[in-house]
């Protein structure tokens, strides 16, 4: 693979997709010294939002230690040269969280859908568009539906307004060939002026070799966390890229030692658990199961005795998507009673 002088903008997710490692806790004081970390680095793009997104504050997702907005203020004013972005999903993110954010400094919107669901997009990024604000159609659990398939709702997101449009394993499950098949259609038949983004997750040890794939099919954007902080067994871990990249001689803008330090000393010691490839990460990614349904699969495993290996593979065999975090605790309570049952 030859990557030498290739151009890609890497974006923080650790503040964001971290969240959900996280149970939504992060400090404010946190959030500032990794962001301020970050910036220094060279990281041009730093997703800050609840780990569902903006709205995401609820019962079924999690409430957070500060609100979206308490978390803007805090961060923006102290950045010297990156951009924050936002997550949202429609249905969770509303039009007014849509502005709140733009009102404190949010530069780039990420709109969120299922990948068979970018019909209800529209809003937002027609939204987000008028607003010029960088606008990114993001396709979820894109494992799920064949290459053509996503294309069809990529170009939706395009035709919304959207100016990038991501191709994202929300659970871990693609290897390196789908990535390239996906990424590279899109970049085939998507305007050539659209940018095209990959986001990963590292359960089944792939995010880097998936990484690369897309950046080898044309993607302009990657996204990881600092030491992988993120749901599941983490997402492309971006000290590791920025090395394996300069090794490669790619062009991404990032100060190695700089990065690899705000992983070991900023972000590594906030951990309440290591981010690794444990069996039930490894199960996600197996399975093809929605990362962040992680850490509610172990609540649930200690609540009702059932594994969360078992859990997690049913949920993959039902098909279950994001947004269905209720079903993960109605599941165990069946599986309980059916085992009882059985068991006696
Ligand atoms: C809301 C999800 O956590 C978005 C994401 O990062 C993914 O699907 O992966
Ligand atoms: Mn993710």
């Amino acid at each position: 693979m030859d990557l030498t002088g290739i151009k890609v903008k890497l974006h923080d997710m650790s503040l964001r997709d971290g969240m959900h490692a996280k149970r939504h806790q992060i400090s404010i004081e946190q959030m500032q010294f990794i962001a301020m970390g970050l910036d220094e680095a060279g990281i041009p793009l730093i997703e800050v939002t609840h780990g569902d997104g903006l709205g995401g504050s609820s019962l079924n997702y999690g409430f957070p230690a500060h609100t979206d907005e308490a978390y803007f203020k805090a961060v923006i004013p102290k950045l010297k040269n990156a951009r924050v972005s936002a997550l949202l999903l429609p249905g969770i993110g509303t039009v007014d969280h849509l502005k709140m954010a733009q009102a404190n400094g949010v530069a780039c919107i990420r709109v969120a859908t299922h990948c068979t669901e970018a019909d209800v997009s529209e809003q937002h990024i027609g939204m987000a568009a008028k607003m010029e604000m960088d606008t990114v159609g993001f396709l979820m659990m894109a494992h799920m539906i064949s290459a053509k398939k996503l294309l069809e709702q990529a170009k939706l997101m395009e035709s919304y307004g959207a100016n990038c449009i991501y191709c994202t394993d929300s659970a871990g499950f693609m290897l390196p060939d789908e990535v390239t098949e996906k990424v590279g259609l899109l970049r085939a038949e998507l305007n050539p002026g659209t940018e095209i983004g990959f986001h990963g997750h590292h359960n089944m040890g792939m995010a880097i070799a998936n990484s690369l794939a897309a950046m080898e099919a044309g993607a302009d954007r990657i996204d990881g966390s600092v030491a992988g902080l993120g749901a599941g067994a983490g997402n492309t871990p971006l000290e590791v890229l920025v090395a394996v990249l300069e090794r490669m001689g790619a062009d991404h803008g990032i100060d190695l030692y700089k990065i690899m330090d705000v992983a070991e000393d900023r972000v590594t010691p906030m951990m309440d658990q290591p981010i690794r490839v444990d069996r039930d990460a490894l199960t996600l990614g197996y399975a093809g199961v929605y990362s962040s349904f992680l850490l509610f699969a172990k609540r649930a495993e200690q609540k009702y005795g059932i594994p969360a290996r078992d859990i997690l593979v049913e949920l993959g065999r039902r098909g279950t998507v994001g947004g269905q975090e209720d079903m993960i605790e109605d599941l165990a309570l069946t599986m309980a009673k059916a085992r009882e049952a059985t068991h006696g």
